[in-house]
């Protein structure tokens, strides 16, 4: 049976069993299970905390897992990304009082709280900057307060908790994190049961990042509508029944949706129609 290890809380793990069930999968948990069995499709969906989650797929004890970049890379496993999935954003910063003009290549003798010690300490080594690192498990923002650390390093998605706290980021971000699924390495072997896990899962990742487009043009202006609209292959283009006019069909990127109606609108499209795309193989 493939064995894949999903966040079992915290922020990553409503997006990951969403996926997991969309991807047609059945990881539904009863109560706090820690493994449940899909036996029709030979998986086993094994819950741990998403910071552990790399450690055991660099072990070999469970063939993938999803968790984040910025954990996976903490954690120091060995493991690489087979695929970003497009949830859990955010970006890890450096923070310090709103008044403060500190540079982070000045952090020398500073105190840094942070829950990724690693991350961190691999930081300040490429900067040559020697400061004490303070390991906390959460709430990271308040140690400045509490008089524990003069800067601190975390995660930051909106920016609300960093104001809250009367702070603001402090150099470049240290990385872009998001999602990933996480496997030993890339070649993870034949098994029909892992191909068929990753093809689903690229479906219906692939899928959200795009839309369908449908719309008519006449038929003079088909060669630019193609280019407005050039689909993944090529747009499908049948006639209409109104002679002179055609049907075009194209996938399209779904944030470039609003530029594409305005381009198709202003070359005569007519009814035009952006649908969601649920999954797919392209
Ligand atoms: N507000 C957020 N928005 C988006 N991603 C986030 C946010 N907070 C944490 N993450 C991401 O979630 C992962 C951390 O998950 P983890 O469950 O360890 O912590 P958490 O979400 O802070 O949960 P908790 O604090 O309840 O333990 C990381 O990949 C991190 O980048
Ligand atoms: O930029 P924002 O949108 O405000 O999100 C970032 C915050 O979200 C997470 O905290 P969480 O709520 O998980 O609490 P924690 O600090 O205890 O982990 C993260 O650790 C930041 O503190
Ligand atoms: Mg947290």
């Amino acid at each position: 049976m493939l064995k894949i290890a999903l966040p079992n809380k915290g922020s990553l793990s409503e997006d990951a069993v969403r996926l997991i069930r969309e991807a047609g999968y059945n990881c539904r948990r009863y109560s706090r299970e820690l493994i449940v069995f899909d036996n029709a499709n030979g998986v086993e969906f094994v819950f741990l905390r998403p910071r552990d989650i790399a450690i055991y797929v660099s072990n070999g004890i469970l063939d993938m897992g999803v968790t984040g970049r910025d954990l996976a890379l903490d954690s120091g496993a060995d493991v690489v990304e087979l695929m970003s999935l497009g949830f859990g954003r955010s970006d890890f910063h450096y923070a310090g009082p709103e008044e403060s003009e500190l540079d982070p290549d000045r952090f020398a003798g500073m105190r840094i709280a942070t829950s990724y010690p690693r991350l961190v300490l691999e930081d300040l080594e490429r900067r040559g900057v020697d400061a004490d690192i303070i390991r906390l498990d959460g709430a990271v923002e308040i140690s400045i307060r509490l008089g524990v650390a003069d800067v601190i390093a975390d995660v930051v998605q909106t920016g609300r908790t960093l104001k809250a706290a009367g702070l603001k980021v402090l150099g470049q971000p240290l990385l872009h994190s998001e999602a990933i699924l996480a496997a030993r390495t890339r070649d993870i072997g034949g098994q029909k049961t892992v191909h068929t896990f990753l093809d689903r899962i690229r479906g219906i990742v692939v899928a959200r990042e795009y839309v369908m487009v449908e719309y008519d043009i006449p038929e003079n202006m088909l060669e630019m509508a193609c280019v407005v609209t050039p689909g993944i292959e090529s747009p499908t283009i049948s006639p209409l029944s109104k002679k002179g006019w055609m049907a075009v069909k194209s996938m399209s990127k779904k944030r470039d949706v609003n530029q594409i109606m305005d381009s198709l609108t202003k070359i005569g499209a007519k009814g035009i129609i952006i649908t969601d795309i649920r999954t797919c193989r392209i």
